[in-house]
């Protein structure tokens, strides 16, 4: 990569590759218009732009997502500036020539700006201000090992000098971890971040009511025992049917088949590429009894609306809120009524597939969302049609380095 010549103030402390990163950024964003995530864009770009080499590619990647951190905030500062004070703002340590270029180009000391200007749409959980800081903290890698593969993991882990974390079932690892070419990926560990993996705390409270392994708590109310996990039953007696149906490729089902251990997996969702996916998944996860339907669950499409489910699961479609910190540059092209145009739409996949449900069976509803809208606005509308929530959580990954999504599983009416 070349040197660029646009170089405002005195350049002697800042070598001229620095220019380039900032000025490429610069152009990538003025072309970026959002249709597609910025990963892919960026890949297209450099693939197309044989001039950058690796390093050059992750500075100039760095730079971009920087900038993107800012949302729609600090509109009075240039490209350059913004560009800058993201980097500022996200990174932890920054080189010095960055440093000089944030005086070169006179970025302000002190600024203020909205980066999340919809808080007021938050569920109520949801802490505003530490979630607006998440942006500008990069996520870290999550694994979740699969049952049995605990001790082989660590080892590999522990022989290849990588750091970790590990907290039950999580691996903590960061973000740039090459972990695939250490672990088999679906057969020992899935990739999956820490807040989806503790959907299997629903799950569990799942197996628990049908297993019949609900204690009463002192006032006689049906409740969990804490940290039920290691003592709930291994196999739940009778095999119960699930619909996944919004399946993606296949993470939460993976989770449930781990949690609930035999199941009669039914998997759909309307891509079909993302079932072509989900069976190659599957396939390395050691999945085979399961049935996979391409298949749009906001409509009654046979042969699904003939049948009935002890338990379905709606990992539906959302905003994706909950996740922004790993893809800021949606919340720069965000538009508030894509709110409602979620919320449609999963209200229309809740009213088709709750009919699947089998009386007294059981919905576990998910988003990575923030939105009460999306979130607790959906609980209570089926609340208000006779279902019973059972448990209810915002899971907080904003302070975690990790996402936040939240969960609800409840229960319909035995007798309609
Ligand atoms: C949040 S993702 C599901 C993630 C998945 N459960 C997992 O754990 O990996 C939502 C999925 O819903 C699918 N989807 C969107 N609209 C749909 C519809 N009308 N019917 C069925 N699936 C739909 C999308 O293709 C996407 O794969």
């Amino acid at each position: 990569m070349t040197a660029a010549s646009s170089i405002p103030g005195s350049a002697e402390k800042v070598p001229g590759r620095f220019y380039s990163y900032l000025n490429s950024a610069v152009k990538i964003i003025g072309d970026y218009k959002g249709q597609e995530p910025l990963a892919q864009f960026l890949k297209n770009y450099f693939s197309r732009e044989k001039k950058f080499g690796g390093k050059d590619r992750k500075q100039v990647a760095q730079l971009c997502y920087a900038y993107y951190r800012l949302g729609k905030s600090f509109t009075d500062l240039s490209f350059e500036q913004r560009v800058l004070l993201g980097l500022r703002l996200s990174a932890t340590e920054i080189a010095a020539p960055w440093v000089e270029l944030l005086t070169i180009y006179k970025v302000p000391e002190t600024f203020s700006g909205t980066v999340f200007p919809w808080k007021d749409q938050l569920s109520p959980e949801v802490d505003p201000a530490a979630f607006e800081r998440s942006f500008f903290v990069q996520p870290d890698l999550f694994l979740r090992i699969r049952p049995g593969n605990e001790a082989a993991v660590i080892k590999k882990l522990e022989q290849a000098a990588l750091p970790f974390e590990k907290d039950g079932d999580a691996l903590r690892l960061p973000n740039t971890a090459k972990a695939g070419e250490l672990l088999s990926v679906n057969s020992e560990v899935v990739i999956q971040d820490l807040s989806s993996q503790k959907i299997a705390g629903l799950l569990r409270s799942y197996k628990i009511r049908v297993a019949g392994g609900v204690h009463p708590d002192s006032h006689g109310n049906p409740g969990l025992k804490p940290h039920v996990s290691d003592r709930i039953p291994a196999t739940m007696g009778t095999q119960v049917s699930i619909w996944d149906c919004c399946a993606a490729s296949g993470g939460k089902s993976i989770l449930a088949a781990d949690v609930l251990g035999t199941v009669e997996l039914t998997v759909s969702d309307i891509r079909p590429s993302i079932i072509a996916n989900l069976k190659k998944r599957f396939h390395e996860a050691g999945i085979k009894n399961f049935r996979a339907l391409v298949a749009d669950a906001a409509k009654p499409e046979a042969p699904l609306s003939r049948e009935r489910f002890d338990l379905v699961i709606a990992d539906v479609p959302c905003s994706g809120s909950g996740t922004w910190s790993r893809t800021p540059e949606r919340l720069h092209f965000f538009n508030t009524e894509e709110i409602k145009t979620y919320a449609a739409l999963q209200r229309n996949i809740l009213s088709n597939v709750t009919r699947s449900v089998k009386p007294g069976g059981f919905l576990l509803y998910i988003t990575c969302s923030v939105f009460k809208a999306e979130n607790e606005d959906q609980v209570a509308r089926l609340q208000e049609q006779g279902w019973e929530v059972k448990e209810q959580q915002v899971l907080k990954g904003y302070a975690l380095k990790a996402d936040t999504m939240f969960g609800a599983l409840l229960q319909k009416k035995k007798h309609p």
